[in-house]
């Protein structure tokens, strides 16, 4: 499998996703800009990239009128129109042979990432860092709210009119999962986690036994039977001490230098052929310190070293 990094290098196509919709905090939909602003597109470039940035995916603003549904699907038709663009934006730069980089954005995005990335790798695996499980539906979720949904979304489970986005469902196999630095997850995300056995390394298994060994273990179980690795990291998986600046904030997270050497490791690995980076939120943000540490971590995931 062909990565990122050794390759003769790839370009990488920026797709930028302003979407708020998926989650009730605005500012979400500032983060791709918060993230060009710290200079995503000039520290790729001088890890000497080709860089397409091919802007922001549209967001339509919703009808008020359509925000309560009872499926307890917040905005649900608005997320649907925009995870159906991106993830033709997405198909598009995977069929050019580029390297998909989606900025966010709220984390059900995914949705539509995930939609373009796994119509051309049949067993696309996933790792997902996150302080959450993204594994609700509508029927156990506790907000309604859709960024709290895409894992269980692409695994074919919830309503159809978000599993089937990209015309075919599902995208991904529950044992082509990992998910890291969970601390938080609902009821029915854990059986759910249980009745699919999904692998997930949650903040007890990093403490025990260091990153460096949560990704030895998590890369190998992601790439054995799989043709490609989309890498999808919320923000939030990190301690807020080093990421104040997400929605869904919870105590107990991944430092940023544990979370730089996972993608330093990824990089060394050379497995990752496409990525995201989501729920920067700028207004809740620090001095755009979320988007500076997002901003890091991709340097790292495409090689970037200091000698
Ligand atoms: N992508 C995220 N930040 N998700 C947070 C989800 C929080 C909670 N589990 C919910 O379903 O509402
Ligand atoms: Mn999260
Ligand atoms: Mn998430």
């Amino acid at each position: 499998m062909k990565g990122l990094v050794e390759q003769v290098k790839k370009k990488i196509s920026i797709i930028g996703v302003p979407m708020d919709l998926g989650q009730t905090r605005r500012g979400v939909d500032m983060g791709p800009s918060a993230m060009r602003y710290a200079g995503v597109v000039e520290r790729l470039e001088a890890l000497n990239f080709e860089v397409d940035d091919r802007g922001d995916v549209e967001i339509g603003r919703p009808n008020k009128l359509d925000v309560k549904n009872d499926k307890n699907l917040k905005d649900l038709n608005e997320v649907v129109k925009a995870n159906e663009i991106l993830a033709d934006a997405v198909s598009n730069a995977v069929e050019k042979g580029n390297f998909p980089l989606v900025l966010g954005g709220d984390h059900s995005i995914a949705i539509g990432t995930l939609a373009g990335v796994a119509n051309k790798y049949e067993n696309l695996g996933v790792i997902w860092f996150d302080a959450h499980g993204d594994l609700n539906t509508g029927d156990t979720s506790p907000s309604g709210n859709i960024h709290g949904m895409p894992l269980a979304v692409s695994l074919g489970i919830g309503d159809t009119s978000l599993t089937k986005i990209g015309g075919y469902a599902p995208k991904i196999k529950p044992e082509n999962i990992v998910i890291i630095g969970a601390r938080s997850l609902d009821d029915g995300e854990k059986e759910l986690i249980k009745e699919k056995g999904i692998k997930v390394f949650t903040m007890h298994e990093i403490d025990r036994l260091g990153m460096t060994n949560v990704m030895e273990e998590a890369i190998s179980h992601v790439s054995q039977k799989t043709d490609g690795i989309h890498l999808s990291l919320d923000l939030d998986a990190l301690d807020p001490i080093d990421a104040p600046g997400v929605g869904t904030p919870v105590i107990g997270g991944t430092t940023y230098r544990e979370t730089h050497l996972a993608m330093e490791i990824l990089a060394e690995r050379d497995l990752i052929t496409s990525a995201e980076f989501v729920e920067v939120n700028p207004i809740l943000d620090n001095k755009n310190s979320t988007a500076e540490a997002a901003v890091g971590l991709i340097g790292s995931l495409f090689g970037e070293k200091l000698l």
